[in-house]
């Protein structure tokens, strides 16, 4: 059942050390360096993998995809209900599904419009680190290009003022819409390797845990390609399950909030 399957998402489905089986109580984050290595080789082998299999979609399977998942995304209840929103600028040479007609939706469109807009915040790396802010972007033109050839915001807008950063805002994000690599129907999902995603997923839920705010919908967009067979996406303690995915067939549901939200 998904559900349940969900809730044993951590598993580390591996073969453990005999020390690993006597001491079972030992937490999942005090894992055995040679577990760890042994997920983050696969995670590496898989990326490898999923990369090949992106570069053989043709640009019309590929904008078929992007096309329906963007319009499941603006016709659902759930995207239309959401205020405030953290989204990837999607970046075409990295293969990754197409945002930007739900960016377009989230904007204000006209000078005057600003009351029918969502609040947008997207990523932008700090440093190798791991450290990845959320800021406010009301335009796209509040983008530039980092050196990764990815477009991100700059901290300051035009006028000088430090963008908004999602961590310092006094209310909850409704959703998130995450990029990655690979997904399954249990909640797994593989990024690029930077774990940028998971140590921003985590220190989001730390502080709406603190606030007593809902959590948000985690919600990954994935052409079919990306979508593995159960147990073929390996992870580990730090990787932060999804709540639903959205292909070109649909909206898959994964965690109760998703089934119940999302129906
Ligand atoms: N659109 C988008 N923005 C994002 C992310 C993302 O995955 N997608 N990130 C999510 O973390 C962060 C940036 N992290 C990134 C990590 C790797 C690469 C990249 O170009 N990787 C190459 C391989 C590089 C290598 O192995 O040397 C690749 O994946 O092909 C880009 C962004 C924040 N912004
Ligand atoms: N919350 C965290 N705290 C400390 N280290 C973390 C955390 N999340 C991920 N890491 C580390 O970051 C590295 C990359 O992680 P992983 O391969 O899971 O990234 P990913 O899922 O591909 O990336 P992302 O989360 O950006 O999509 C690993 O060494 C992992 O242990």
């Amino acid at each position: 059942a998904p559900a349940s399957t969900y809730r044993h998402h951590h598993a580390l489905r591996l073969p453990r050390p005999a020390s690993a089986s006597v001491r079972p109580a030992v937490a999942a984050a005090a894992m055995s360096t040679a577990a760890e290595q042994a997920v983050a080789d696969q995670k590496r082998a898989l990326r490898t993998e999923v990369r090949r299999a992106l570069k053989a979609l043709s640009p019309d399977q590929r904008a078929s995809e992007d096309l329906a998942i963007q319009t499941t995304i603006l016709n659902s209840s759930w995207f239309k209900a959401s205020k405030r929103l953290c989204a990837y600028i999607s970046c075409y040479q990295l293969r990754e599904v197409d945002t930007s007609k739900i960016l377009a939706d989230c904007l204000p469109s006209n000078p005057g419009q600003e009351e029918l807009a969502k609040d947008l915040y997207v990523p932008r790396v700090e440093d190798k680190n791991r450290n990845m802010r959320m800021l406010k972007i009301t335009t796209m033109d509040d983008l530039v290009k980092n050196s990764m050839n990815i477009l991100e915001p700059s901290p300051v807008d035009a006028s000088g003022n430090d963008r908004e950063d999602v961590l310092s805002a006094s209310s909850p994000v409704d959703l998130f819409l995450l990029p990655g690599q690979a997904f399954d129907r249990t909640g797994r999902r593989l990024g690029r390797g930077g774990g940028y995603y998971d140590t921003f997923l985590l220190k989001y839920q730390e502080l709406a845990k603190e606030k007593g705010w809902n959590r948000p919908l985690l919600v990954a967009l994935s052409y079919s390609a990306q979508i593995m067979e159960e147990g073929v996406i390996p992870v580990n303690s730090t990787d932060v399950p999804i709540d639903a995915l959205v292909s070109s067939s649909g909206v898959i549901p994964i965690s109760p909030a998703a089934l119940e939200r999302m129906k």
